[in-house]
């Protein structure tokens, strides 16, 4: 897969590039987007609620980014707003907090763990519950720094001002019997060197930027979102609230590059919730021109656009591989839904003539041989029914509709529908496509091809599923 949709960090300020640093490293191919509030910072000793409000506003700004997924890169942020967030999102996000307790875990020979965070997030007791789910035997200390984030972002970080506070601050731990101690706040990492030597070598540190970057490798390799094209070049762009050219010194320093330009950004106007954009266009997977305008006089007429394959001609064709309706309606949702990121719906339809055993059936595009040509199929149809009189040509149209979101792939949506009629052996109308001209419908008294497309769609197969679809679809797409 060649995904290049950026993956979007988001922190209260600089603190979150020590996440952002080892994906760099592990994650070699992907594009970022970096986001520091910096105007704002600290977030330590704000209340819950506030940084919940100030989170959404990242979130807000890193979506109109168009990312495929949202690492919270920010211990206060994670301990307030994960929750809530990942519960609203339609893309995967992903906290500290969880992978750091883990990483702890795994370390801790005596089952003594101390944490360091800011003050929203030993409040929050974030670290302590999520390493308490997991084991309730080990004991957590927890001891809030406040006054190591604004030394880092002062660019203090490596200052003598910063081995006092850090001494000082650090003073009760050595107290303590814990060899673990996990750095609960993304800042910490910037000051790794002092707070080493200060707990000496028995206190194995942890970085839980590391095992959260692990962790955001594992999600883009199960929703099948990563970009894996060892070509690839990316690009980094970084954002802050706050003047960039702090931003820009502590970046080149920390990441080791030697360019880098944040770019200043106001968020404070953004809501503070979030919206799903509204719904305003469906894309349906289909080449076929006579679908598309079935689907368009539907759809449209409740203020929504259709857009089709022929809108994105960048995108290959898929192989009609199944032997049903609905594999060959998956493959096509499924394939285009996670090549657009985009939910999709897709039709696979067609004739099933009883007289025939049923065919053309799942093979009525290509009754005819490859390629999609109606005449040659509907010769072929004439052809087959040969003799069989007019009574004996009874025959159904069938269509499965697949609705499919991009990071989803077991919850595709599926409907069907079905319309009976007779097969006459002189075509009749105009309108339609495909078979329509020779499928009489005995209770209009008319073929497919005389009907308005209105008319068609009161009665179709395809008409009956979009029915079926309305009832279900909308609350199918706010789920998560
Ligand atoms: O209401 C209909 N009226 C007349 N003919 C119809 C209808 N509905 C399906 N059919 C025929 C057209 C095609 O020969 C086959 C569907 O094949 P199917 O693969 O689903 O569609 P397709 O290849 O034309 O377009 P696409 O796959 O891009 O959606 O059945
Ligand atoms: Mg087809």
């Amino acid at each position: 897969m060649m995904n290049t949709q950026p993956i979007g960090f988001i922190d209260s300020g600089v603190g979150g590039l020590t996440v952002f640093k080892e994906a760099l490293k592990q994650l070699p191919h992907e594009n970022m987007v970096f986001l520091g509030d910096q105007a704002r910072l600290p977030y330590g000793p704000r209340p819950a609620e506030q940084v919940v409000a100030f989170t959404w506003q990242m979130v807000n700004f890193m979506m109109a980014q168009n990312i495929k997924m949202l690492v919270i890169a920010c211990n206060t942020a994670t301990a307030a707003a994960l929750d809530v967030v990942k519960a609203q999102l339609p893309i995967p996000v992903v906290g500290v907090i969880l992978p750091g307790s883990r990483a702890a875990l795994k370390v801790s020979q005596n089952n003594h763990i101390g944490v360091i965070a800011t003050e929203g997030t030993v409040k929050a007791g974030a670290y302590a519950k999520t390493i308490h789910d997991k084991n309730a035997t080990v004991s957590v200390t927890s001891l809030a720094a406040p006054k190591f984030v604004p030394v880092v972002e002062s660019n203090e970080y490596q200052s003598p001002i910063a081995k006092r506070i850090v001494t000082e601050t650090l003073a009760p731990l050595k107290h303590t019997d814990i060899d673990t101690l996990v750095m609960g706040c993304t800042h910490y990492p910037l000051l790794r060197p002092i707070i080493e030597n200060v707990m000496g070598p028995k206190v194995t540190l942890i970085d839980p930027g590391i095992e959260t970057v692990s962790e955001v490798s594992t999600l883009l390799d199960y929703f099948d979102i990563a970009n894996n094209d060892a070509d690839f070049t990316p690009t980094q762009r970084f954002f802050t609230t706050g003047s960039p050219s702090m931003f820009d010194t502590i970046g080149k320093q920390w990441l080791g590059l030697n360019q880098l330009h944040a770019q200043h950004v106001e968020i404070d106007q953004l809501p503070t919730n979030y919206e799903a954009a509204p719904l305003d266009t469906i894309v349906v997977a289909t080449q076929n021109a006579g679908k598309a305008r079935e689907f368009a006089a539907v759809f449209e007429s409740e203020g929504i656009k259709v857009k089709t394959l022929r809108d994105f001609p960048e995108l290959p064709d898929v192989a009609e591989t199944g032997s049903t309706f609905e594999e060959n309606a998956r493959i096509k949702a499924d394939t285009y839904a996670r090549a657009l990121e985009l939910p999709v719906l897709a039709d696979d339809s067609g004739l099933m003539v009883d007289a025939l055993g049923g065919k053309p059936g799942v093979f009525s595009a290509r009754y005819a041989g490859a390629g999609h040509n109606d005449a040659a199929n509907n010769a072929k149809l004439m052809a087959e029914l040969g003799e069989v009189p007019a009574d004996d040509r009874t025959a159904t149209f069938h269509t499965t509709l697949v609705f499919a979101k991009p990071n989803q792939p077991d919850q595709d949506l599926v409907v069907e529908g079905d319309l009976p009629g007779m097969i006459v052996g002189v075509p009749r109308g105009n309108d339609g496509f495909g078979y329509d001209p020779y499928f009489y419908v005995p209770e209009q008294g008319k073929t497919l091809a005389e009907m308005t497309t209105d008319e068609k769609n009161a009665i179709s197969h395809r008409g009956q599923a979009i029915k079926a679809l309305a009832k279900v679809w909308r609350a199918w797409y706010q789920e998560d």
